[in-house]
């Protein structure tokens, strides 16, 4: 049983994960936080008839150090996200001070917990939160993820949507790489059970996956970006951190993670050239335990995968940069 603290708890995600994180029998207590509204979205949250008890709280009277008092899991939907016209990088003037303000809190008051970075741009904000650690001594390679689920999620629905398939939940398709745009590589020649896709319906599909967000950017007109289908990600992933933590074996999901502090990340990160990359990640009791190379890709892939680690350095570096500036 595991206390879960949300950052960034009432907004568009924060709020329906917390939901889906009060519907789990794995989390035993469950605390808020965000710089508006934490205490009222937990006493609303409080009268769901759920054994786990949430608390919310505000910046004032060391709200942040509160909530994070115990926690064995942090995640984060803290900061801005996108309007139409905007590129996730276009996010980092504000969401990278925010993950530094809240990760160094982690580190002073909760240094063993999953640090889980759902903000944008994932690609820089999850290399701000590992050097936030170094920095203060604390960083666990094992711990540390940048949440790239809704990847993984949108290949199989997509895919399914295209072919015409019942159950999306029923293929799996690995996606690597890294979060926004050409980054994201979804691997459909590696999916199981195997699909077969017209050269059309994968450029399609590619595209969809790659751009998914942007999709929702637009259909919202300036509401915001992906939210439910984010939460439902979220809770996906943190969900099996618990299963893993709690002794269930065999759990595997594609994670962005700082690579050489992995078991076996050492060597895909020097295939690679680039040292912060998602890939299949065996999760156990203490975090991660392995990382899985990326395997062997069509010519189709091998192609986007050259572009992906280009740009995603240049994220990469931002990123460092930024946090060990000071
Ligand atoms: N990793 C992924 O796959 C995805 C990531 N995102 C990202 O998640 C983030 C959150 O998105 P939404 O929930 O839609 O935004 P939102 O604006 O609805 O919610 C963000 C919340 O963070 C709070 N906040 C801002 N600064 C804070 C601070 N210093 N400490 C604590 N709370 C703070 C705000 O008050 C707000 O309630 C965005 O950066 C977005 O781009 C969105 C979808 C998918
Ligand atoms: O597109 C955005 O800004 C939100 C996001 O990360 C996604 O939907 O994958």
């Amino acid at each position: 049983m595991t206390k879960v603290a949300v950052l960034g708890a009432a907004g568009q995600i924060g709020s329906p994960l917390s939901l889906l994180l009060k519907m789990s029998p794995l989390v035993s207590e469950l605390s808020l936080y965000d710089i508006v509204h934490a205490p009222g979205v937990a006493i609303d949250l409080n009268h769901i008839d759920t054994p786990s008890k949430v608390s919310g709280f505000l910046p004032d009277n060391d709200g942040l150090k509160k909530a994070l008092t115990g926690a064995g899991i942090v995640v984060i939907p803290a900061g801005i996200a996108r309007k139409p016209g905007m590129t996730r990088d276009d996010l980092f003037k504000i969401n990278a001070g925010v993950i530094r303000g809240l990760v160094t809190s982690i580190a002073s008051t909760c240094p063993n917990a999953f640090v889980l970075i759902i903000t944008n741009p994932v690609n820089s904000t999850l290399p701000i939160a590992v050097e936030t650690l170094k920095k203060h001594g604390v960083y666990n390679a094992a711990k540390v993820f940048g949440v790239t689920t809704l990847d993984v999620i949108r290949a199989s629905t997509f895919v399914s949507q295209a072919l015409n398939l019942h159950d999306p939940k029923g293929l799996k398709i690995p996606v690597v790489g890294g979060h926004s745009g050409a980054t994201i590589l979804p691997l459909f020649s590696q999916s199981k059970p195997a699909v077969t896709l017209t050269h059309e319906q994968r450029d399609a599909v590619t595209y969809r996956v790659q751009f998914g967000g942007d999709e929702i950017v637009q259909a919202k007109a300036g509401a915001g970006s992906a939210t439910t289908c984010m939460a439902y990600a979220g809770f996906r992933f943190v969900n099996s951190i618990l299963k893993a933590t709690s002794g269930e074996i065999g759990i595997i999901e594609e994670t962005y993670l700082y690579l050489p502090g992995i078991l076996g990340g050492k060597e895909i990160a020097a295939e690679l050239g680039v040292d912060y990359f998602a890939v299949p990640v065996e999760l156990g009791r203490t975090g991660a335990v392995k990382a899985y190379p990326i395997g062997s890709l069509s010519g189709y892939e091998a192609k986007l995968l050259k572009v992906a680690v280009q740009e995603l350095k240049g994220n990469v570096s931002k990123g460092v940069q930024f946090a060990t500036a000071l």
